[in-house]
């Protein structure tokens, strides 16, 4: 990874979720290549950060060189944050509309969609970037092949994550602020 200043820099990305892999080598495609590993880590209970550290850690232990790791969260408000790193499973049992209705009986339908990169560098050292979008919980609109986003309208647009199109998206996304940072924190590395 540590090329020539000539050679295109590549990084890894452990993940098993293919529409992040697609959204990640968008974001990044003018600064680096992005090489997926797909790993199904084991993700602990617990607050993101700590989430997204165990998660490089988990991966540099298996694959002994430097790579990034991925968490996303959806965090409402009325519920303290949840589900938040536990949205995967929500969605799982509950879909799209559940998502929406498990706020039935709160008026507070605001909402914050977070991503948490790490970083682990050669020598198992890990950075964590965080980007953030708040927004509201809507019921579902718009094509269903990413995760929650037809149930999250972003702050300032009247179409949900998913009636946007991608390279909208790919603007103002709490995945795209986190990649800014990491561009950013990782341009003396690569
Ligand atoms: O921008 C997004 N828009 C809509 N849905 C999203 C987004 N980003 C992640 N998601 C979904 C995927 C999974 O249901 C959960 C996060 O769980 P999370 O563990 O981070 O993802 P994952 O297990 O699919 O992939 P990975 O192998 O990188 O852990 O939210
Ligand atoms: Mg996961």
């Amino acid at each position: 990874m540590a090329a020539a200043n000539s050679a295109r820099k590549v990084l890894t990305f452990v993940t098993g979720n293919v529409k992040k892999l697609e959204e990640v080598k968008a974001i990044l495609a003018p600064f680096c290549d992005v090489v997926p590993h797909d790993i199904d880590l084991p993700e602990l209970q617990g607050e993101p950060n700590d989430i997204a550290l165990d998660k490089a850690k988990a991966a540099f232990e298996i694959l002994k060189k430097p790579l990034i790791t991925e968490d996303t969260c959806l965090c409402y408000n009325a519920l303290g944050g949840l589900p938040g790193p536990y949205v995967k499973w929500f969605l799982k049992k509950i879909k799209q509309e559940g998502l929406y209705t498990l706020l039935a009986g709160y008026e507070d339908k605001t909402a914050y969609a977070l991503c948490t990169f790490a970083y682990c560098d050669s020598q198992g050292n890990i950075q964590l970037f965080e980007g953030r979008t708040n927004g509201r919980i809507v019921p579902p609109r718009g094509p269903r092949d990413f995760g929650w986003d037809p149930c999250f309208e972003p702050d300032g647009y009247d179409q949900t994550y998913a009636e946007m199109d991608s390279a909208e998206k790919n603007k103002i996304s709490h995945r795209a602020k986190a990649l800014q940072l990491l561009k950013e924190g990782l341009t003396a590395h690569l």
